[in-house]
């Protein structure tokens, strides 16, 4: 599996790259960016996967989420994905919304037409992707962890709850923690799963948690000003599911903050520190 350098740039020590490369699960060019600390020759590094919400490309957290300071500290290298497949090729939301379709793959294997040639997310985040970029960087492939924001807050809950020994630790700014519940999620699942309900469970956290799955514990920070919060990302279901189901819940309500960057980027350092702690060799 061969990659191409879009760009690469110093940065903290480390080197900031771009990359593309021919999806097989996609079937399309798929772009992503990779930090990379300053570390020793030969040395092999913990990775911490960033998925990303609505409307991004692997450009928004690369370049307003300051995670690489906290990185070239801790020693972690920093990979972050696109959000779906994109392409002339690629069918879209039919009225070019921003919630389906492109930039809004919600990180499942679509099943539906048109969408299932294309839309296979999972694949790409836990396969496809983890395997390019184990060949292609100085990964520790036994030393990943996952976060992410909002639809990628989403996919890090679920792909750490479905993975738990893969992923030493998990963290979501403003994850959308039942999207079987919330309008997001019920036009996304329906549109790329099907009516079926029972489809959907694998990719909702709270469901996921409710049916017995286990994880070590959670890192959640929601904005208390996030115009988001009551309708779509409703933390208080996670913090129920968790506590029935007795898995560690740190969950911050952040007064003044939003959903954006700014909020992001202020809270990037503690989940770094957070992740570097489950990551110790
Ligand atoms: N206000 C946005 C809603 C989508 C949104 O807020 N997207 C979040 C993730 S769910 C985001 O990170 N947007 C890009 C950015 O802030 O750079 C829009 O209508 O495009």
């Amino acid at each position: 599996m061969t990659i191409q350098t879009v760009s690469t740039n110093t940065s903290y020590g480390g080197v900031q790259g771009v990359y593309r490369h021919a999806s097989q699960a996609t079937g399309t060019d798929m772009v992503f960016s990779v930090y990379v600390p300053p570390h020793a020759q030969g040395a092999k590094l913990p990775v911490v996967w960033y998925l990303s919400g609505l409307t991004c490309t692997h450009a928004n957290v690369t370049e307003k989420g300051e995670f690489r300071k906290a990185c070239a500290e801790l020693g972690l290298i920093f990979v972050a994905p696109d959000t779906s497949p994109r392409g002339p090729d690629v069918p879209g939301d039919a009225n070019n919304a921003y919630d389906f379709g492109l930039g809004a793959g919600f990180y499942v294997d679509a099943t539906q037409e048109p969408f299932a040639r294309n839309y296979r997310m999972w694949s790409y985040v836990t396969d496809e992707l983890p395997k390019l970029v184990a060949e292609n960087f100085p990964v520790d492939a036994k030393r990943q962890s996952v976060m992410g924001h909002s639809m990628g807050g989403h996919g890090a809950l679920t792909v750490a709850l479905r993975n738990p020994h893969r992923y030493l630790a998990a963290s979501a700014f403003a994850p959308i923690v039942a999207p079987s519940l919330v309008p997001w999620g019920i036009k996304a699942l329906t549109g790329y799963l099907g009516p079926n309900k029972d489809a959907w469970r694998s990719h909702d956290t709270v469901a996921l948690i409710e049916d017995g799955a286990k994880y070590s514990g959670f890192l959640v920070d929601v904005g208390e000003a996030d115009n988001f919060l009551k309708e779509q990302l409703k933390p208080e279901l996670l913090e129920a599911a968790c506590a029935k189901a007795s898995i560690p819940l740190t969950l911050r309500r952040q007064a003044g903050y939003d959903h954006s960057y700014y909020f992001i980027s202020t809270f990037m350092g503690d989940h770094l520190h957070w992740h570097a702690e489950r990551l110790k060799g």
